[in-house]
């Protein structure tokens, strides 16, 4: 049975962009508008002509730059506002005018100051003049969710009446429930006479973390045009996100009576590009773009994975624009996705009991690091390690003192071979002076190529674990060290990386460079 098709609209350049922070200059809506077409997406909702001017020339930028979506402007019901985006618009290959008026007693009574008698007539004005200017027109009756049903009858019957082909009922301020939303929707499209001559649409805000599961409530009971935002930007706690709806209409085919003509693989990339022009990261475990969606790190669930994709896995990573999914290798890991991690590393095992002997050391390490990278496994396999007894530089204290107005100091102590020596020294900040006080009782001549410092676990108290890389003569080393005050990893690290050049690791066992 052939599906209904689910008008995707996004409303990232207008809703999203009403995210405090999150503003885009015209150029920026013009390249996220063209990866939204490239990806599909139907209407792009490119801003509200009548904010200012700076939004105006958006609208029209996007209306000159995008042919293949429909490009559509906000405008409450006023003339001007009405006019300001039909002239924004005029380029446009495809145009609509979106106007909206609330109809919520709440927002009648208090915010508008207007009778319901009133607004019923300004939203019919409205859209009469918008159809005098464009073909395309959506009404929205704004906090529909918390609107009187006999009220949206009424004027959703005289806006079809006047020329709407769209009508939007929007939960505004993220108050619907699913089961009761989606009947909300339904309701009104069995009750409105003339409800066959327009696509019902929904456009849910994310309050109460229910705006996609809304919006799918609604899709179940009739609607046909989803708006929605990518990464879930938008007012307060943002609009549904575009990515969730596609890939739950997909993945859910089985359940969902509708299809999206959305090419999935430019999701990511959509995604990140919004992130970064508005500068909100995205959180790691968000759904389909966060950086965990597609990361397995606990054993079972790896060794599920390894065995049959699909036993953890109900969507696949490059469907959505990743390059493949990810084995994480941590403590939460077991023996099948470290021995295969190993493989593809070019390291094999001989018997089950060099795994078990290598798979202690991994656990031991895993313990006290976040996540084990190729590096670390390299060094892990690596079977010279310097020897306890033969390390050449040992950490005994520093004191470091950071004071505004004063240039940054550390008196270091260190044992060399065994002996206890000590070295002031000044910096451009502690852990520089810290670097250079070693370096005085050192004098290694390495160059110091990279230095990160992560935090083991969140809050002030954690472990602070730092990486310190350096080269010497081609060779490159890279050196741990971890402890909750940030300048003693750092000098532990950089000793670490030291004591590796001294042993010779590399030359010995190269696979430890990176
Ligand atoms: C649910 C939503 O997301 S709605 C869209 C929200 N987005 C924005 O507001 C972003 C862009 N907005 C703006 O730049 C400005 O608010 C403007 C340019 C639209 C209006 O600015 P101002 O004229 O200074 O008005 P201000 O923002 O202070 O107040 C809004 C006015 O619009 C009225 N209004 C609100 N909605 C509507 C509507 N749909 N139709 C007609 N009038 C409306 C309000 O009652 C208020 O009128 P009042 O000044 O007579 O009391
Ligand atoms: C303007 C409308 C569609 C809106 O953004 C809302 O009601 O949330
Ligand atoms: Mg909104």
């Amino acid at each position: 049975m052939s599906k209904d098709r689910l008008i995707i609209f996004d409303t990232t350049l207008r809703d999203g962009e009403q995210s405090p922070g999150a503003s885009m200059t015209r150029d920026e809506k013009v390249r996220i508008a063209k990866m939204l077409e490239k990806m599909g997406v139907d209407v792009i909702e490119a801003g509200f002509a009548i904010a200012s001017v700076g939004d105006f020339e958006s609208v029209r930028a996007v209306a000159d730059a995008v042919k293949n979506s429909t490009v559509c402007s906000l405008a409450r019901t006023g003339a001007e506002d009405i006019d300001r985006a039909a002239e924004a618009l005029r380029s446009a290959e495809s145009g609509r005018i979106h106007t909206f008026i609330a109809t919520s007693p709440i927002h009648m009574e208090y915010k508008l100051r207007m009778a319901p008698d009133n607004v019923v007539e300004r939203a019919v004005a409205a859209v009469k003049h918008a159809r005098n200017l464009v073909a395309d027109v959506e009404f929205s009756c704004e906090d529909a969710s918390r609107s009187e049903y006999d009220f949206m009858c009424r004027i959703i019957e005289q806006v079809i009446d006047a020329g709407a082909r769209t009508i939007n009922l929007p939960d505004t301020v993220g108050y619907g429930e699913p089961g009761e939303y989606g009947e909300m929707v339904s309701r009104l499209m069995n009750a409105i006479p003339n409800a066959d001559k327009a696509v019902f649409s929904v456009h849910c805000h994310n309050d109460l973390g229910l705006a996609v599961a809304n919006s799918l409530s609604a899709v179940m009971h009739g609607a046909r045009q989803v708006e929605c935002t990518i990464n879930g930007l938008g007012e307060r706690a943002g609009n549904a996100s575009l990515e969730e709806l596609v890939m739950a209409v997909r993945t859910r085919a089985d359940i969902f009576p509708v299809e999206v003509s959305v090419d999935a693989t430019q999701i990511v990339p959509t995604s990140r590009l919004v992130s970064s022009i508005t500068g909100f990261p995205v959180q790691p475990n968000k759904a389909i773009v966060g950086a965990n969606a597609f990361a397995h790190e606990s054993g079972i669930h790896q060794d599920g994975v390894l065995k049959y994709r699909e036993t953890y896995e109900i969507m696949r990573a490059e469907d959505v624009g990743w390059n493949a999914n990810k084995l994480v290798l941590g403590k939460h890991s077991g023996r099948a996705a470290f021995k295969a991690r190993l493989e593809e590393l070019g390291i094999s095992l001989d018997n089950q009991a060099a795994l078990n002997l290598a798979f202690t050391r991994f656990k031991e390490l895993a313990d006290k690091k976040h996540e084990i990278f190729d590096e670390d496994l390299q060094a892990l396999m690596s079977d010279v390690q310097p020897e306890e007894s033969d390390v050449k530089y040992r950490f005994i204290g520093l004191e470091a003192v950071s004071k505004t107005g004063l240039k940054p100091r550390a008196d270091i102590e260190l044992a060399v071979d065994n002996t206890p020596q000590q070295a002031s020294a000044e910096g451009d900040g502690p852990v520089d002076a810290a670097f250079k006080a070693t370096e005085m009782l050192v004098n290694s001549g390495a160059n110091l190529l990279l230095y990160s410092v992560n935090a083991i676990t969140s809050g002030t108290d954690s472990q602070g674990e730092v990486q310190v890389r350096l080269e010497k003569d081609g060779t490159i080393v890279n050196g741990n060290g971890a402890d909750t005050d940030i300048i003693i990893a750092s000098v532990k690290a950089y000793l670490d990386a030291l004591n590796l050049l001294e042993a010779g690791v590399l030359k010995a066992h190269p696979q430890r460079g990176i």
